[in-house]
């Protein structure tokens, strides 16, 4: 007979704290969602302890690698200029979770696609995530659009993916087309990614994250 899961409530005084004990929940084989995300839920966040990580970019959101769980997660600090967003994506059959550690962001849910990936796409919902707050998604409940929609604030969120993915898809709004692009890191531990690397992705590929995806919202209102 299956056991029933055992959730224990743990408190993440740190982030420092917040790795090492996502390290030991992350050991396994299973990941227990409801664990995971009343740790997350757990860290107050404290902007000297992340500030390192979190670097901007002008024109689009950035992804700076934290932690790269032995391999099992891939923990990130995502940072948002004012009215930067993603274009709507799937997240590669992985866990991911998402906690607001400054500012405000909205989570638009959608529906995946039909087959044939033609017609505007179906919103099923919109939300939106304060300071401290942290959201699941996968596959299975959907694809989502995620935006900073202040004209005066910048935002910060931490995110946790398992197993780490490296491409995703990403989807119009007005036709549901589908296309595969890869993710990279504006930012590794805290130091810049080099140059040439930075550059050989974004010219190679369509690219999340540090690439030619994030638009202001006006023109992704425009151009889906
Ligand atoms: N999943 C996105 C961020 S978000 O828009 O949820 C990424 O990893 O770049
Ligand atoms: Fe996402």
């Amino acid at each position: 007979m299956e056991q029933p899961v055992q959730t224990q409530m743990w408190k993440a005084q740190t982030l420092e704290e917040l790795v090492q004990i996502l390290h030991h929940l992350f050991a396994g084989d299973k990941v227990n969602v409801a664990e995971v995300q009343a740790l997350m839920d757990s860290y107050d966040s404290n902007p000297l302890e992340w500030m390192q990580y979190a670097k901007f970019d002008q024109y689009r959101y950035t992804r700076n690698l934290v932690d790269q769980g032995n391999g099992k997660f891939n923990l990130m600090i995502l940072c948002w200029g004012e009215g930067h967003g993603s274009s709507i994506h799937d997240h590669t059959d992985s866990h991911c979770f998402m906690k607001v550690l400054q500012g405000n962001l909205k989570e638009t849910l959608f529906e995946w696609p039909n087959k044939k990936g033609i017609g505007e796409m179906m919103k099923k919902s919109e939300r939106v995530l304060r300071e401290n707050q942290c959201a699941y998604i996968n596959d299975s409940i959907g694809l989502h659009r995620v935006e900073n929609t202040s004209h005066t604030e910048c935002a910060v969120s931490l995110h946790l993916y398992s197993p780490p993915f490296e491409t995703c898809s990403t989807f119009d709004q007005r036709t549901g087309h589908k296309q595969k692009v890869r993710m990279t890191f504006y930012s590794q531990f805290g130091e810049r990614t080099p140059c040439w690397l930075f550059f050989s992705f974004a010219t190679s590929q369509r690219n999340m994250g540090v690439g030619i995806e994030k638009r202001k919202i006006k023109d992704a209102k425009e151009n889906d």
